[in-house]
């Protein structure tokens, strides 16, 4: 059984142990043993906190952050063939199923002498799996807040699991997280979801806040699931840890899956999530609206707000895809209006060269600006999110206001805010092929008996990802990479940011989803040419 080969670390050389006892201790563990702790006794609850991590060694510095299997708190599970070897439609794949050893590196740029560092479990049908297709009753829900695709990834789940393995029991929660307690199941068939994918939302309906742990497990248990889908950002996902942790607890046969959804690309680790691309694409349209609006009025400006509460990717994207943009505002990179180098000399500028200016302001930009013009309290929304001021409007508020008191430069500004537009569209056709991929995944984890893991790409292979690397942090534009000085090379406006604020943000950078090279993604330490 391939679980108990790989969570035993391999015997390593003197210099590689160094590695992972380094790694181990940057992961705040203790290296205590090179095995991990045997399995917990089976079916009974046990009072301990479930352990986080699940790590094994190799050589080389190599690291396999492990995501957790059923067979870790219940051992006597019984496997059965994988039904997949007899379907038609894969007999003639040569290799269809993973290797049991099989991993996706997280960083894949690397020196010749880097360590081979932290893996992942590569994605995909394993030989044996540990439901019975008869005995499988799934659970899908969709949460927080809509982004395109949410309803490809519920198709793909229900027919996935009826085409490929026989799976005809499937339930959609109604309404998030608390439609678990607060409201009933809908059946969900392949004809039943046969046209989902077309429509944009999701047809279970989606909720913030109401995240109950112990009723939702209740209602797992009640109802006779044994593997739910929770199809969700970086809270969902929070939410998706905590009700695996009580699974466990209680040694329910019960699998969780997390599938990351986030309009805003605001998840660490993953490559990119459902969604993103049709929202930049999406953006282009207004942008373009923006632009044609502007060109067309004596001393145009259009100014559109895209979303992006912390991180400010869809904005940077949507800008670098356009070329028509003139100055592009995000969270991560903080900006003046005032002054020397500021945004309004900076409009008057392009206004006195082109006549005309377009600017993307991300929602999450320039709030700590707006906050203290204003004096505003935090407030914020059912599941603890900030709720955010609208910076869109401020904007034009402030340029508008700046312009007025220049007698001979009059403006004509248009405020385009396409927000809830873009994020109730359908998927495009790559959003739609990335669902299909990332629901396939996560039924052939769950099969495999796999559990407590998040499914998504990392460096374009899919992976099982233990759920804490997907909370413990966001994924943020990284302003001292390469990516971010593309914008600013693609608009030419001002980096508003001193020698010293670019020095700090390299500091709070974490490592950036792209991996770099030590030194290549630094705007400020330049080394020479080799
Ligand atoms: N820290 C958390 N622990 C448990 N559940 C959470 C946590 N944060 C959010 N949730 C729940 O997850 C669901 C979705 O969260 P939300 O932040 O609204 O959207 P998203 O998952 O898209 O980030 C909500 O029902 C919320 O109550
Ligand atoms: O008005 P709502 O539904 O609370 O949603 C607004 C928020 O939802 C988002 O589109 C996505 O946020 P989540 O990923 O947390 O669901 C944000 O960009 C935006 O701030
Ligand atoms: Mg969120």
């Amino acid at each position: 059984m391939e679980v108990a080969t790989t969570v035993v670390v391999a015997p390593a050389p003197a210099a590689d142990d160094k590695a992972l006892q380094q790694k181990l201790f940057e992961l705040k563990l203790k290296p205590s043993s090179t095995k991990l702790p045997a399995p917990a006794p089976a079916k009974k609850a046990s009072a301990k906190p479930a352990a986080k991590k699940k790590l094994a060694g190799g050589s080389g510095g190599y690291v396999l952050e492990d995501v957790p299997h059923l067979t870790d708190y219940l051992p006597n599970l019984q496997s059965f063939p994988n039904p997949l070897q007899n379907h038609p439609a894969y007999s003639v794949v040569k290799q269809y199923f993973v290797n049991a050893g099989d991993t996706v590196a997280k960083k894949i740029v690397v020196h010749k002498s880097s360590a081979r560092g932290t893996h992942f479990r590569r994605a995909g049908p394993r030989q044996r799996v540990y439901f019975q297709p008869d005995e499988v009753s799934a659970a899908i829900v969709t949460c927080g807040g809509l982004c395109p695709g949410l309803n490809t990834v519920v198709r793909e789940l229900v027919c996935g699991l009826h085409d490929m393995y026989g799976v005809t029991s499937v339930v959609g929660i109604e309404g998030g997280y608390k439609g678990f307690y607060a409201r009933n199941t809908v059946e969900l068939t392949p004809r039943s979801v046969n046209d989902i994918h077309k429509r944009g939302g999701t047809v279970l309906g989606t909720s913030r806040g109401g995240q109950d742990t112990a009723k939702i497990v209740d209602s797992i248990q009640d109802r006779g699931i044994n593997q739910v889908y929770i199809i969700g950002g970086d809270g969902t996902q929070k939410g998706a840890a905590t009700i695996h942790e009580e699974i466990q607890r209680r040694g329910l046969k019960c699998a969780v899956v997390g599938v990351p959804k986030t309009i805003d690309n605001d998840i660490a680790v993953i490559d990119k999530s459902f969604g993103f691309d049709t929202a930049v694409e999406e953006a282009q349209r207004a942008i373009n609206a923006a632009h044609v609006e502007a060109e067309s009025a004596e001393n145009g400006v259009g100014v559109v707000k895209l979303m992006g509460r912390n991180s400010g990717f869809i904005a940077m994207y949507a800008t670098l895809a356009s070329r028509d943009v003139d100055c592009c505002l995000i969270p991560e990179s903080p900006f003046y209006l005032d002054g020397k180098g500021g945004l309004l000399e900076f409009a008057e500028k392009r206004l006195r060269d082109n006549g005309h200016m377009v600017i993307v302001v991300a929602e999450g930009a320039g709030q700590d600006l707006i906050a203290k013009s204003m004096n505003l309290a935090d407030t914020h929304d059912a599941s603890g999110n900030k709720l955010l001021l609208d910076v869109g409007l401020w904007l034009c508020q402030k340029i508008k206001e700046h312009f007025k008191k220049k007698a001979n430069s009059p403006i004509t500004l248009k405020y385009i805010d396409p927000t809830y537009m873009i994020r109730a569209v359908p998927s495009n056709a790559s959003d739609n092929v990335y669902c299909s991929l990332l629901a396939h995944s996560a039924i052939h984890g769950a099969m495999a008996g796999y559990t407590g893991f998040t499914v998504a790409p990392v460096n374009g292979r899919h992976a099982y990802i233990p759920f804490y690397r997907i909370t413990e942090r966001q994924n943020k534009v990284v302003i001292t990479d390469r990516m971010w000085a593309r914008v600013l090379c693609s608009t030419n406006q001002p980096c508003f940011l001193s020698h010293e604020d670019v020095e700090k943000a390299g500091q709070d950078d974490e490592e950036p989803n792209v991996p770099l090279v030590e030194g290549e993604n630094s705007l400020v330490k330049v080394s020479p040419l080799q």
